[in-house]
Order: C-alpha cells, then sequence, then structure tokens
C-alpha cells in the first residue's frame, strides 16, 4: 500500500471506528462484536505508528493522553453555569407552578428530566470538534479537565455537523463500575469511595487521564450555554437536536402539560429509581419554552423556571433501618 493508500484507509478505519463507538457508548446498540472492533482498533494503530503525519486528533486513540498534567488550568464559563433552587415535597412543586403560571400569565409545558447524581461538566465544541472540557466549579470558574473527559467514550471527539456550541451536563460513575471499582480499591487496601458522585468527582480530579480512562465513567448532556445561530425555541428541541448530532442525552425525560403530570412523573422515578443503572437523586423540572424562561429569567444563583425535586437522601433511610433493627 503507498502513502496516499494509506492516508485513505487511516481516514476510513477513524470513521469506522468511530462510528461503531457511538453506536455501542452512546446509543447503546452495537452493531459489531467486540473482537471486530478490536481488530480493526489494532489495524488503525499499526497504521498510525507507519504513518504518525496522518493521525487524526479525533482518531480513538487518541482519546487517552499520555502524560499526566502537573496541575489544572482554570476555565471561566462565558455563560455561568447556575445553581438549583429545590423542592422537597408535592406542595413546593405545586408553589414553584403558580410562581411560574403567575410569573407568565399564559399556558406552560414542562420537560422533566431524571436528575444524574454525578459532577456537572461543560462541553465546548468549535467547528464539530471537542476542544475543551471544564469542572462547574463555583459555577463562574471550573478546571479545565479536557483530557480526563476525552477518556469518556460517550463523548463524541467529532459531532455530526460544524456546530460551535457549549453543552453541560453530568459525568457520572454506572452502578457498575462503582462496584467493580471499590472491589478493586477495598483488594488493594485502599478506602472505597462512598458513593458514585465521589467516586466519579475523584476519577475526573486525577492529573493522570490513564486513571481516568481506567474508570468508566458516562455522561448525560442536559442543557446549553452558547449556541451559535441556533434557531430553537424550546428546551425539548434542543435536547433532540443534541441527540442527533451524536451527544448522549438521557432517555428518560418526558414533556408534561400539566403539574399533575410532573407529579406522576415524579412518583414514578422516586418507585423506579432503584432499577437504574446509574444514581439518580431527584427529578429536575424545566419550562419547556425558551421565550417563556427568558421572561421569567433568574434569580441570583437559579433560574426560576427550573427547580430540583429532591428524593430523600437514600442512606439517611439505610442509617435509620440499622438503627431500627439494632434497638
Ligand atoms: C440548566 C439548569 C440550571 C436548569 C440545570 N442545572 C443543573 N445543575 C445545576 C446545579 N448543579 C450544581 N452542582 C454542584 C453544586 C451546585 N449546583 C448541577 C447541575 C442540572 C442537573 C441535571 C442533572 N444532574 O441531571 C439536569 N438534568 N439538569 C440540570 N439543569
Amino acid at each position: 500500500m503507498n502513502r496516499e493508500q494509506a492516508q485513505k484507509k487511516i481516514e476510513k478505519l477513524k470513521n469506522l471506528l468511530n462510528q461503531y463507538s457511538y453506536e455501542y457508548y452512546v446509543l447503546d446498540q452495537p452493531t459489531i462484536p467486540d473482537s471486530e472492533y478490536d481488530q480493526l482498533y489494532r489495524e488503525l494503530e499499526q497504521l498510525e505508528e507507519q504513518y504518525p503525519e496522518f493521525i487524526a486528533d479525533d482518531s480513538p486513540t487518541q482519546r487517552v493522553g499520555d502524560k499526566p498534567l502537573d496541575f489544572f488550568q482554570k476555565v471561566e464559563h462565558k455563560v455561568p453555569m447556575l445553581s438549583l433552587s429545590n423542592a422537597f415535597n408535592e406542595q413546593e412543586l405545586k408553589d414553584f407552578h403558580r410562581r411560574v403560571t403567575q410569573g407568565l400569565n399564559e399556558e406552560v409545558s414542562y420537560v422533566c428530566e431524571l436528575k444524574i447524581d454525578g459532577l456537572a461538566v461543560s462541553l465546548t465544541y468549535e467547528n464539530g470538534k471537542f476542544v475543551r472540557g471544564a469542572t462547574r466549579g463555583d459555577g463562574n470558574v471550573g478546571e479545565d479537565i479536557t483530557m480526563n473527559l476525552r477518556t469518556i467514550r460517550s463523548i463524541p471527539l467529532t459531532i455530526k455537523d460544524k456546530e460551535t456550541l457549549e453543552v453541560r451536563g453530568e459525568a457520572f460513575m454506572p452502578h457498575s463500575s462503582f462496584l467493580k471499582l471499590n472491589e478493586e480499591r477495598v483488594k488493594n487496601g485502599e478506602e472505597p469511595f462512598a458513593n458514585p458522585r465521589n467516586a466519579a468527582a475523584g476519577s475526573l480530579r486525577q492529573l493522570d487521564p490513564k486513571i481516568a480512562a481506567e474508570r468508566h465513567l458516562d455522561i448525560f448532556l442536559y442543557a446549553v450555554g452558547e449556541w451559535e445561530n441556533s434557531q430553537l425555541t424550546s428546551h425539548s428541541a434542543r435536547l433532540e437536536k443534541l441527540k442527533e448530532l451524536g451527544f448522549k442525552t438521557n432517555p428518560e425525560w418526558r414533556k408534561c402539560s400539566t403539574i399533575e403530570e410532573v407529579i406522576d412523573f415524579v412518583e414514578y422515578w422516586s418507585k423506579e429509581r432503584p432499577n437504574l443503572p446509574y444514581e439518580i437523586d431527584g427529578i429536575v423540572i424545566k419550562v419547556d419554552d425558551l421565550r417563556q424562561q427568558e421572561k421569567l429569567g433568574f434569580t441570583a444563583k437559579s433560574p426560576r423556571w427550573a427547580i430540583a425535586y429532591k428524593f430523600p437522601a437514600e442512606e439517611a433511610m439505610t442509617v435509620l433501618k440499622d438503627i431500627e433493627l439494632s434497638v
């Protein structure tokens, strides 16, 4: 094979492997066996070794950097990553709904999303390429953890259009990875992580990306900071567009046109929660129409158009149970 053919073959293998990786990690619907993926991956590695000048930065071989950082750069969020106010019972959800409808004086519909219990992160794409990832930090300034986020296979290194946008989501550790990691740590005489959120945060705070890569983190995207030339007018349309672009969005979100439907959704998931393969600590309810979000605006630290319904903390329940049993 001559140089020209090698370049084409490298490009073809890269696109093929990225498509297979998207099917496996984002859609959870692999179309080839792992053995075939591994064989194609080895073929790409060998060709890239022979022709390093053709290695693309969105090649699957470039996901895990080989040199640890000495420290994390600070990153300022151009659009602040706000907090969420909380509701702890049905009445407080109704109060939220009353404030929203009084503030708008018109019909409103909501989007309800599972509240993933992980670490909020921001992903910036320029002309369709993943260029920077950062922690939420204090909402205004976070840490540049691009090289750790590149190791999360469900984060696309390039998206389907040459869009320039900044998206937000929750990086998390699925239960299966959490249990395996803690088994490993106990076996090595290390302290196990108390919960998947701490494990995810600890993994993304590693200066060595090879360690982050071993933690098998995942992500669901749920918001947009900036989106150049976007004409979309609702949050639900944005979630659908993010999915089309190749981002992983949580499949359980629902549009609710009454507060009763919101309450049904909350009740359903407060029972269904133990059957999820990841931790959630509540439900996030958002006004769907972006113009209405604009109109409602923000308090000093959180939007008036969204609220987090928090489930009672599980740990507290188990501790209570233990005490009851012991008396
Ligand atoms: C865009 C808004 C502000 C409405 C928003 N903010 C969120 N959060 C804010 C507070 N965050 C936070 N984190 C640490 C300390 C204080 N606040 C962490 C995320 C959301 C978190 C989730 C989730 N976890 O699944 C979600 N589906 N939607 C969100 N939507």
